[in-house]
């Protein structure tokens, strides 16, 4: 893991530095998703067998596209009775957290005649991706399903990877199943979000979809925006912790490789004003990370992305984070609470040496599918918000809206829009 000084005024290098390479890292994807997604647009669901063959070699034509619900029971009987507790205590969490983000309509009448308003209504059918390629996230099953199902989206249709021999994970079938989710779909990738957005014959087209996954998910999502909503980029993992000397090594260096060991391209930076520290987080790193069964991925995480940074003080740490605006940023300080508000940009905020990232990723509440890449500085979590839709209401009185007819005549004339001009005076004419 590399040490980096950013002392005597090497802070804004640092940071250029940082932002270069995560540019590179998303370079050179995109060639390869825009022919994927072709391949589906113009080739449907025989589009999703090839790629499907191609990129987790399993032949749909054997499997299937959509997993049928007795697979989905069988998945729910296959895992154990401590699994479904802690995926129900996780619901729990999930949906009442997710219950607070409810908007509701809202109507108005301060001037007499006139009643404004808001109204909510949830999208109708939403498409959530659920990763599955080199792990099962039957967590990102809870926090894609829960919003929709708060938000009372109508169609919640989910996709995710089939395994090696061509099942979906048990753990993300039970998930879906104790959620009430019953249409899924065994294909994953850029090749899925493509079907989502564009439709099959076998998949019907969503109006949004959600979620995370690796670089060829995220990538295919921005790249279908438009033909339909998505959340966020939700990309590659990543955590940034802020530790000052009363941090303790070992529990900042297991939430470093927490988030290093889901993708090669998951990053960790640890940024600290104790050079000592430093140096204890990174062999605490080097050791545990020899325990863990993922450490080829986290190894190679560490190497390519992972990176302490020292800094004079903690001004100047909350600077550097605020300008690579993480997914994650823990605090790990004496008093978090006091450098709250130094906070601009960051998707999830994890105050103190008991809130590790991990708590956020499973259980708290709030939604572990945030955004990456920088993105931070201007999306937001996914929420209940994402699901629905609002409608301005207006409706005016005869008598209200001759107050103001003569502004909206002035103002049609001046742009020229005398039919605007004439829906008004229509109104206000003898036999009008
Ligand atoms: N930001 C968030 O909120 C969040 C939350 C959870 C997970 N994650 C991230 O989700 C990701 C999960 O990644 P994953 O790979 O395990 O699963 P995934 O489901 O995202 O991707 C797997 C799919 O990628 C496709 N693929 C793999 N190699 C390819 C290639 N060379 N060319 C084209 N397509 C290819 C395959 O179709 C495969 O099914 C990780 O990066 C993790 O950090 C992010
Ligand atoms: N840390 C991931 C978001 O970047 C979410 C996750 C799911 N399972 C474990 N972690
Ligand atoms: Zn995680």
């Amino acid at each position: 893991m590399r040490i980096t000084d950013g002392r005597k005024n090497n802070l804004t290098k640092v940071l250029n530095n940082i932002e270069a390479k995560r540019k590179m890292g998303t370079q050179g994807y995109r060639d390869a998703v825009e022919g994927i997604i072709a391949e589906v647009v113009n080739k449907g669901d025989e589009g999703l067998k090839t790629t499907t063959l191609r990129y987790d070699s399993i032949d749909l034509d054997v499997v299937g596209i959509r997993v049928s619900q007795s697979e989905i029971d069988e998945g729910w009987s296959r895992v154990d009775g401590d699994f479904k507790k802690a995926l129900r205590k996780a619901i729990k969490n999930i949906s009442s957290f997710h219950e607070k983000q409810r908007e509701k309509s809202w109507f108005t009448s301060d001037v007499e005649g006139v009643i404004l308003g808001q109204r909510v209504t949830p999208i109708n059918r939403t498409g959530i991706y659920v990763p599955g390629g080199t792990a099962a996230y039957p967590s990102s099953v809870l926090m894609n399903g829960i919003p929709p199902l708060v938000a009372r989206v109508k169609e919640v249709a989910m996709v995710t990877p089939p395994m090696a021999n061509g099942e979906v994970n048990a753990g993300v079938l039970a998930a879906a199943k104790e959620l009430g989710i019953t249409e899924i779909y065994r294909i994953g990738g850029a090749q899925a979000i493509a079907a989502l957005a564009y439709g099959t014959p076998t998949v019907k087209a969503v109006d949004k979809i959600v979620g995370p996954g690796n670089i060829y998910v995220a990538t295919a999502k921005a790249l279908v925006y438009g033909q339909v909503d998505i959340d966020m980029v939700a990309g590659p993992s990543e955590v940034l912790v802020i530790a000052d000397k009363k941090a303790n090594p070992v529990y900042v260096a297991a939430d470093l490789l927490s988030q290093a060991e889901h993708d090669v391209l998951a990053s960790a930076i640890c940024i600290t004003n104790d050079e000592e520290l430093a140096t204890r987080i990174e062999e605490e790193v080097m050791r545990q990370l020899e325990a863990l069964e993922r450490k080829e991925i986290a190894r190679e995480s560490i190497i390519n992305n992972g990176e302490i940074i020292l800094v004079e003080t903690l001004e100047e740490a909350f600077w550097l984070s605020n300008g690579i605006a993480p997914e994650h940023l823990e605090i790990c300080v004496e008093d978090p609470f006091q450098w709250l508000s130094y906070v601009k940009n960051a998707g999830a905020i994890f105050l103190g040496k008991y809130s590790p990232e991990a708590l956020g990723d499973y259980i708290a509440g709030p939604n572990h599918v945030l955004p990456t890449n920088g993105t931070a500085r201007f999306s937001s979590p996914l929420s209940v918000n994402d699901f629905v839709k609002k409608s301005s209401i207006i409706y005016y009185s005869k008598g209200a809206l001759e107050e103001v007819k003569d502004e909206i005549m002035v103002m049609a004339q001046q742009e020229a829009l005398t039919a605007h001009k004439n829906a008004i005076k229509v109104r206000f004419q003898e036999n009008g």
